[in-house]
């Protein structure tokens, strides 16, 4: 199962990505989305490069956001893709069974086209307004996940859907009782001056129940 925390990552260079997605790593992180957006092929070819041997060192999964060439080139664990990106269907055609992918969703329809389309994971959002994305889909709020969340239980589908969209440490245990699996975050742990204590209390909210 996957874990319930992906870090997201942020940065205008491939030095400053490189930076943040290390020091998550370092403070706990094991799931990172390498989110370099506006670049060059090369650069972001060049990122993924070092991104890949850190995440190995850290036994930590590594998906790129958007481009299925790139995650087939660096041969990264999965990809991330939107509702405007390349279709699942399509992705998975190209990138076969053993690779993750996830994609986004704002409804519960889009849940159930992706699910058709083989998709493996959610990022469903926005929660909130975030600075970190440009043109959002439209805010779904609390009652937005316990509304598509109690959809998909009364439709019998099954799939790990994760919360995003500006989510700070005391939203975690509220969205985690919609029924989500977990969050995606960017914001949060790029700019926590206490990324370890941060992520440490973020998974404590997120498995807390969690029978081991
Ligand atoms: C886990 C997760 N969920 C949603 C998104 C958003 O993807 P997308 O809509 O394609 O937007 P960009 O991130 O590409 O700007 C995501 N990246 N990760
Ligand atoms: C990529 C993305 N898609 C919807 S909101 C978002 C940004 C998440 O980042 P943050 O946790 O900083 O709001
Ligand atoms: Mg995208």
């Amino acid at each position: 199962m996957y874990s319930k925390l992906q870090y997201i990552s942020q940065g205008e260079t491939t030095e400053k990505q490189l930076y943040n997605i290390h020091q998550a790593l370092d403070a706990g992180c094991n799931w990172v989305q390498m989110r370099f957006k506006n670049q060059t092929q090369k650069d972001a070819f060049t990122l993924a490069e070092a991104v890949k041997p850190l995440c190995e060192k850290y036994i930590a999964n590594f998906i790129v956001n958007d481009d299925l060439h790139l995650t087939k080139e660096i041969d990264a664990d999965g990809v991330h893709l939107g509702l405007t990106d390349t279709k699942i269907e399509e992705a998975r055609a190209f990138l076969g069974t053993s690779k993750v992918i996830g994609g986004t969703a704002n409804t519960f329809e889009d849940i159930e086209n992706h699910v058709k389309n083989g998709c493996d994971y959610i990022g469903l959002g926005p929660f909130r307004f975030t600075a970190t994305k440009k043109k959002l889909s439209p805010i779904l709020g609390l009652s937005g996940y316990f509304d598509i969340l109690q959809k998909l239980k009364k439709n019998k589908i099954e799939i790990p859907v994760y919360a995003i969209g500006g989510i700070t440490l005391r939203d975690v245990s509220p969205l985690m009782e919609t029924g989500i699996h977990g969050i995606a975050v960017s914001g949060i742990i790029t700019e926590s001056e206490e990324k370890e204590n941060l992520i440490q209390q973020l998974n404590e909210k997120l498995y807390a129940n969690i029978i081991v």
